[in-house]
């Protein structure tokens, strides 16, 4: 974002988009659909060992080392390690053994479609709307969780660090937290609600109807939860506004952890009478819980600004970032296809430097070098997403890359590179613009602008030329498709530890198991429950008892229908710990789809766990959606 200084110098702060929250730890939870009281014990994290981003980089050796060195870690103390490791050795079986050809394409789609080395599903690109690449003129990125992974483990741990600095500092909360409060980066997972005013988080499914729920991280029981959330009048049918923070980006994660420490705290220091006295615990007594995450988000907002983050990455981007050796050919590869590439990033220009260098070369520090812009037609920073898309009216300024200067506005003013000093320089404003053919190698840079920029730099009239690559469903894809008419490629790092936990179910008949069970459940159901209707109908009509036969088949039915349900209940719940202990499945939420889920449907016409899935299909390839499915179109009589 550009502020405007009382000096009239123009000065890069930050990009501001809304983002939200997140938390962990060995507490007393309530298990899925309900069911009854379960501690978390760390047990349990043995089946998170390949999470999210971790598993999303498979294309970074050293990354996955270090991961696989951490995890290892936390799996020591565990019995299960040899069960473990021959279930890892399971999978990369079922994947070396995994072809293209088994897909359910028909020969049609293979004629179109080059898929090349996919060697798991996890390389693969899933369509929701179909996408022939031959109708695309333009490809362009997002950065960051986007060409750059960061890695869970330093990277959210910092955002979560410097935020906790900054609540005690800026707002007054006990110092104590700055030693007392540990970090897990494997319990939140985007996709989740933050119910503000109750110190709740949710998982729901695609009909909003709230599934899961913990409060600080202790789960909230069936009944409590229906008689919170399932009361429209009380709380809405769409857990937006005010008192609600949907986790939507993985920059989200580190401060709803931090939430759910705090909400915990908060309330141990309500019930015990010398803390609630104690000076050290005032704000905790005296703050909401809807002030308090409000408070975290404010930290977390100025992490982001006031380079409490970026300095600490720039400082070294390998700590930080997962690298990614097929960038570069990647994007080379979509040039020579005659695509023009752009990068679109809220980050700023130094920042995007940075980052840049390091993915593109490796370069850090002094060694940096504009090098990496060659691979970019247009590159557009502090772009303000999502408003960059329906604004057409917003501020463009050219960056010299050279100087980080500003051009192209009446007081144009230089950027601060990020620990350099300000530099005490106004530059002259430039007649050019993007696509005026007059831009250099230097110019291509804007900070700001608009679509109405962006496609004009290009040379592209029509949204639907455009595949927009990004992290974020709201800030990259909803806007972009809805209003514009761009294609859009969400990008879904945790997809890996998703479908990686499905093949794995897939491959011991868990799904099919399932299914059975739910079908028995339900036929056992629909039996008594017509039975039962059918009696009392025939009863009232001829005012008879019911025989003794006919009562112990109903007592018989309704002991195997309890019986089905109790066991439905129970692999359900074990099959969604497979996922992740307390959330699932990211996708699914009981047997529905998850709202994130449903979001991803609705907006992303492709989603894939990470940009180097692309290299590998041609660039020309289409990406088919298949047919619509309802639930009368595969039933059976
Ligand atoms: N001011 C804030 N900036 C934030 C926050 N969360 C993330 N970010 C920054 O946004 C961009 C995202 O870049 P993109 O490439 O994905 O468009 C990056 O610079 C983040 O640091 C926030 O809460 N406040
Ligand atoms: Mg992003």
């Amino acid at each position: 974002m550009a502020t405007l200084l009382s000096s009239g110098i123009v000065r890069m702060t930050t990009t501001t988009t809304t983002f939200v929250l997140k938390s962990a730890g060995l507490f007393k939870a309530k298990g899925f659909g309900g069911g009854s009281s379960s501690l978390f014990h760390p047990h349990h994290r043995q089946h998170m060992d390949k999470r999210r981003t971790l598993k999303a980089v498979t294309n970074s050796n050293s990354f996955s080392s270090s991961s696989n060195t951490n995890r290892a870690k936390k799996k020591a103390t565990t019995s299960d390690d040899v069960e473990k490791r021959q279930r890892m050795t399971h999978m990369a079986k079922v994947r070396a053994s995994f072809s293209p050809s088994s897909s359910s394409s028909s020969t049609e789609e293979k004629m179109f479609t080059v898929q090349h080395n996919l060697e798991s599903l996890s390389d693969k690109i899933f369509c929701n709307r179909s996408l022939p690449m031959k109708s695309i003129r333009s490809v362009g990125f997002d950065m960051d969780y986007t060409l750059a992974m960061y890695k869970p483990e330093t990277f959210e741990r910092l955002v979560y660090t410097k935020t906790i600095a900054k609540l005690v500092s800026h707002y007054g909360y006990p110092k104590e937290i700055l030693k007392s409060f540990q970090f897990d980066e494997t319990y939140m997972v985007r996709g989740l609600v933050i119910d503000k005013k109750r110190g709740n988080v949710l998982k729901m499914d695609r009909h909003n109807y709230v599934k899961v729920v913990v409060h600080g991280f202790k789960a909230v029981s069936t009944e409590e939860r229906l008689m919170t959330y399932c009361d429209s009048s009380k709380v809405g049918t769409s857990f937006t506004g005010n008192e609600y923070q949907a986790m939507d980006t993985l920059f989200a994660l580190a401060e709803a952890y931090l939430f759910c420490q705090l909400v915990e705290m908060k309330d141990l220091v309500m019930i015990d009478e010398k803390k609630k006295k104690n000076k050290e615990y005032e704000k905790l007594t005296n703050v909401s819980y809807h002030q308090m995450f409000d408070e975290i988000r404010k930290s977390v907002d100025l992490c982001h600004r006031d380079g409490s983050l970026k300095t600490e990455v720039a400082k070294d981007p390998a700590k930080y970032i997962v690298p990614d050796e097929s960038l570069k050919e990647l994007l080379t590869t979509l040039k020579t296809s005659g695509r023009s590439v752009f990068l679109l990033t809220n980050s700023l220009f130094d920042y995007t430097n940075v980052v840049m260098n390091f993915l593109i070369s490796g370069k850090t520090g002094e060694e940096k070098n504009l090098d990496w812009l060659e691979y970019f037609d247009s590159v557009f920073v502090g772009s303000m997403k999502p408003n960059f898309f329906t604004q057409d009216n917003n501020i463009i300024f050219e960056v010299d890359a050279k100087t980080y200067m500003l051009k192209n506005t009446d007081s144009g003013g230089p950027l601060t590179p990020i620990g350099g000093s300000d530099i005490d320089h106004v530059s002259a404003p430039s007649s050019s613009k993007p696509g005026d053919g007059e831009n250099t190698y230097d110019s291509k840079v804007y900070q700001g602008g608009s679509y109405v920029h962006l496609m004009d730099s290009l040379g592209i009239s029509r949204g639907s030329d455009v595949l927009y690559v990004g992290d974020h469903i709201f800030g990259d894809i909803l806007r972009s498709k809805k209003t514009l008419g761009w294609r859009t490629m969400l990008i879904v790092p945790e997809m890996d530890h998703e479908l990686e936990v499905l093949e794995e179910t897939r491959e011991e008949g868990v799904l099919d198991e399932l299914k059975q069970l739910r079908e028995r459940r339900d036929e056992l159901d629909y039996k008594l429950q017509k039975i039962i209707f059918e009696e009392k109908r025939q009863k009232e009509k001829e005012k008879m008892a019911k025989t003794s036969e006919e009562m112990k088949m109903v007592e018989q039915l309704e002991k195997d229908f309890e019986t089905a349900k109790l066991e439905h209940r129970k692999k359900t719940k074990e099959y969604h710990e497979r996922f992740h202990w307390v959330w699932g499945a990211l996708m699914k939420s009981g047997y529905q789809n998850s709202r994130f889920a449903h979001q991803v449907e609705r907006y992303a016409c492709v989603y894939t766990s990470k940009v180097s899935n692309m290299l590998r299909y041609s660039p020309e390839a289409s990406f088919r959606a298949f047919s619509d499915t309802m639930p009368h179109d595969d039933s059976s009589p």
